[in-house]
């Protein structure tokens, strides 16, 4: 028998022998998902309720560096509904929503430009320039990217109009791919010119915007990181979380989800539609969940394919 001592060293050095073999293990899964996706140009939206803590902030630069610097081309779509609103807070004005949209008086629209492409967006630059000069903001303004046009709202029935709302109708992605060719990170604030109206810009619903960038950018995936663990078939029912959604049932979906998931299933839809192969609605409140969407073979949350792809009729 060894002395205690030794037994115990032993017993150390085969429990960090362990460790350092399921790191490897890890690395290795990671193997075939980079081969795959090298080169991929990968559009992520960061929803403002994933970004309300410091350290999860800080967890999703690194992911979009990882990406990055493993050799995909990632653009990041933000948003920033909960920043606005205490913006708006702080300046005694109300925060008011129909279907899932912001009421958007003039003088919201200078709240929320101010708040997402100055605030939002600058922060978000700068988590992911900690990593090396890769990232750069832009507006749907900048160089023609978006062009939008005034949308209402059907609510019981009813039409609405929510004000400066816009829907892109146009996209210039030429920006976005002058800059991934340089090797950059574009950081996109989802403000858009009004098509019809000379000098006028538009609010746009950050899900949809993100959509219409990655089906103009021909991207392999869209992620739209949120608040909640995916989509539930019938919320807010735990054990019904998705894993799969076909479109044709994405679309019957619409008719029961809440507000907040409406913009981001019609988002995959429309992606998917447009030809993206693959969009997942994931947990942006679980640090990592990017990584591990895009890197293990379980993925996490819903993966939204085209009908041929998936049987859950
Ligand atoms: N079927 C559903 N599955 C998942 N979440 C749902 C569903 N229906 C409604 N929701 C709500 O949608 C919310 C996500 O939207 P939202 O809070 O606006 O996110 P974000 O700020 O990321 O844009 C969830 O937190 C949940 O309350
Ligand atoms: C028209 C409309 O509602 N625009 C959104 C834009 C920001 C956004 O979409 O932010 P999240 O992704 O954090 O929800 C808003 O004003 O809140």
């Amino acid at each position: 028998m060894p002395p205690p001592d030794q037994a115990l060293r032993g017993a150390i050095d085969a429990a960090a022998l362990r460790v350092a073999q399921s790191k490897a293990s890890t690395l290795v899964e990671a193997l075939p998902w980079l081969e795959r996706f090298r080169g991929a140009l990968v559009v992520v939206k960061y929803g403002g309720n994933a970004m309300i803590d410091d350290a999860l902030k800080a967890a999703f630069a690194q992911d979009i560096a990882f990406l990055r610097f493993a050799g995909l081309r990632p653009v990041v779509v933000h948003g920033g509904g909960p920043q606005i609103k205490a913006m708006l807070d702080r300046l005694g004005l109300a925060s008011e929503f129909k279907g899932g949209l912001r009421v958007t008086t003039p003088e919201v629209m200078d709240v929320v430009r101010m708040v997402l492409t100055g605030q939002v967006g600058r922060e978000l630059v700068g988590l992911l320039n900690q990593h090396g000069p890769v990232a750069v903001g832009l507006s749907g303004e900048d160089a023609g990217l978006f062009g939008a046009r005034r949308r209402g709202v059907v609510v019981d029935g009813e039409e609405h109009d929510i004000g400066l709302v816009g829907d892109v109708v146009q996209v210039d992605p030429t920006a976005v791919l002058d800059l991934l060719d340089a090797g950059r990170i574009p950081v996109v604030s989802t403000i858009a010119p009004d098509l019809d109206a000379d000098g006028q810009v538009l609010n746009v619903n950050a899900d949809t915007a993100a959509a219409a960038l990655a089906a103009a950018l021909g991207a392999r995936k869209l992620v739209v990181l949120t608040d909640v663990e995916g989509v539930y078939a019938n919320w807010p029912d735990r054990a019904s979380l998705l894993s799969q959604l076909s479109i044709t049932r994405a679309r019957r979906l619409l008719e029961s989800v809440d507000a907040g998931m409406i913009p981001k299933l019609e988002a995959c839809i429309r992606a998917v539609e447009a030809g993206v192969p693959q969009a997942h609605v994931v947990d942006g409140r679980q640090p990592h969940s990017l990584l591990l969407e895009v890197f293990t073979s379980e993925g996490i949350g819903t993966m939204v394919l085209p009908d041929r792809e998936v049987d859950d009729e």
